[in-house]
C-alpha cells in the first residue's frame, strides 16, 4: 500500500528505492526503468474494476516520480506510458500499459543509437574527448565512432563525490579507447589536450540551459576559455516542457556524507572540542550550465544551438504540464 491506501506492487517499490539509491542512475536508465516499473505494475495489479486499476497506476507513478527530482526524462516517461492507458475493462487497460511501456523503451534505444550517430559525425580521427560523469548518451555518440573506426581517445573526469567516471571509463576501456582518468580539479589543465568536451543532461530547459551533473557548469565555461567546443547529448526525454512556462528545475540534495563520511568528519574534528558543531558539507547533484557555454545539443532529431531547443520543445510536447498521475 502507498501512503494514499493504493496497492503499489512490491517491485514498483524496489525500482523506486532502487532509483532513489542511485542503483539505477542516469536519465536514461531511470526512464528506462521507470517505464518497465509501470508494466509490471499493470501486470500485477489485482485491481478487479477498471477506476481501482487506475488508481494504482497512477499511485505507482506517484511513487517513481518522487525518488529523485531532477532528470526530466522520470516525469516524462510516466506521462508518456499514463498517456497510453486505455480501455473499458481492467484486461485492455492492462494490456495498454504494456504496449506502451514496451513501445517506449523500444523508442528509448532507437533514440540513443539515432543521436550517437549524429554525435559521432562531429568526431574526427585523432579526437581527444573529455566527459564529465557518466552518460549513456554522451557514450552512445562514442560507441558510434569507434564502430565507425574513428580513432579517438577520452580525458574522464572521475566526478566527485559519486565517482560515475570510473563507469564511463570502464565501459569505453571495453570498446578499445585509450583512457586517462583525471581529477576533477584537474580537467583546465588536460583542456588543453582535448577537442571536445561531451556530456549528457539530465534535464533541458527551455532556454537551452542544461542541467546535468554537478561540476558540468565549471567544465563548460573551462573549455570555453580554453576554446574547447562543448557537446551536450540528450534525446529528447530530457526537454523539460514545464519550463516553458517558467518552471525551474530543482537541483537535487543529496546526503552531505557522500561529500564527507563519518570517518572523514572525524580526523577533521579529532580531539578538538566544539570544531563539529560548525563543520558542514553541501552536496548538490546538478548544476545548470547556461547556454552560451554550449556548442551543440546533440539529439535523435538531429543537433541544434541550445537557443533554438525551445521550437523541438513545443514541437514536441506542446503545452503539456500535467503531473503524470494528474492526466
Ligand atoms: O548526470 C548524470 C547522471 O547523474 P546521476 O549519476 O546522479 O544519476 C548524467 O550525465 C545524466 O543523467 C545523463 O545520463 P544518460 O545519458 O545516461 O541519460
Amino acid at each position: 500500500m502507498d501512503d494514499r491506501g493504493h496497492d503499489v506492487a512490491p517491485a514498483v517499490e524496489t525500482t523506486a528505492d532502487e532509483i532513489a539509491a542511485m542503483e539505477i542512475r542516469g536519465a536514461a536508465t531511470i526512464a528506462d526503468a521507470a517505464a518497465e516499473a509501470l508494466a509490471i505494475q499493470a501486470q500485477r495489479s489485482d485491481a478487479d474494476r477498471p477506476d481501482a486499476f487506475e488508481r494504482q497506476l497512477r499511485a505507482a507513478a506517484k511513487a517513481l516520480y518522487e525518488t529523485r527530482p531532477t532528470a526530466v526524462s522520470l516525469p516524462n516517461a510516466l506521462r508518456y506510458v499514463l498517456a497510453g492507458m486505455d480501455g473499458e475493462t481492467v484486461a485492455k487497460l492492462r494490456a495498454s500499459i504494456v504496449d506502451r511501456a514496451g513501445e517506449f523503451r523500444r523508442d528509448l534505444d532507437r533514440a540513443q543509437s539515432k543521436l550517437g550517430s549524429v554525435g559521432a559525425n562531429r568526431l574526427r580521427d585523432g579526437d581527444v574527448v573529455m566527459t564529465h560523469c557518466h552518460s549513456t548518451d554522451a557514450l552512445a555518440c562514442l560507441e558510434a565512432a569507434v564502430e565507425d573506426g574513428t580513432e579517438i581517445e577520452a580525458i574522464v573526469k572521475e566526478t566527485r563525490p559519486r565517482m560515475q567516471g570510473h563507469i564511463t571509463a570502464g565501459q569505453l576501456r571495453e570498446w578499445g579507447v585509450p583512457v586517462t582518468v583525471i581529477v576533477d580539479g584537474a580537467a583546465r589543465r588536460y583542456l588543453d589536450r582535448a577537442d571536445h568536451v561531451l556530456v549528457g543532461a539530465d534535464s533541458i530547459a527551455a532556454d537551452g540551459s542544461v542541467i546535468n551533473k554537478i561540476g558540468t557548469s565549471g567544465l563548460a565555461v573551462l573549455a570555453r576559455e580554453r576554446g574547447v567546443p562543448v557537446t551536450v547529448a540528450a534525446q529528447t526525454i530530457k526537454l523539460h516542457p514545464d519550463t516553458m512556462t517558467g518552471h525551474t528545475v530543482e537541483i537535487e540534495r543529496r546526503d552531505e556524507r557522500e561529500v564527507l563520511d563519518e570517518e572523514a568528519r572525524a580526523a577533521i574534528t579529532d580531539g578538538v572540542d566544539g570544531v563539529d558543531d560548525g563543520l558542514t558539507a553541501e552536496n548538490p547533484a546538478f548544476d545548470v550550465t547556461p547556454p552560451r557555454y554550449v556548442d551543440a545539443i546533440v539529439t535523435e532529431h538531429g543537433q541544434f544551438p541550445p537557443e533554438t531547443i525551445v521550437t523541438l520543445m513545443r514541437e514536441l510536447f506542446g503545452e503539456t504540464v500535467d503531473e503524470p498521475w494528474e492526466l
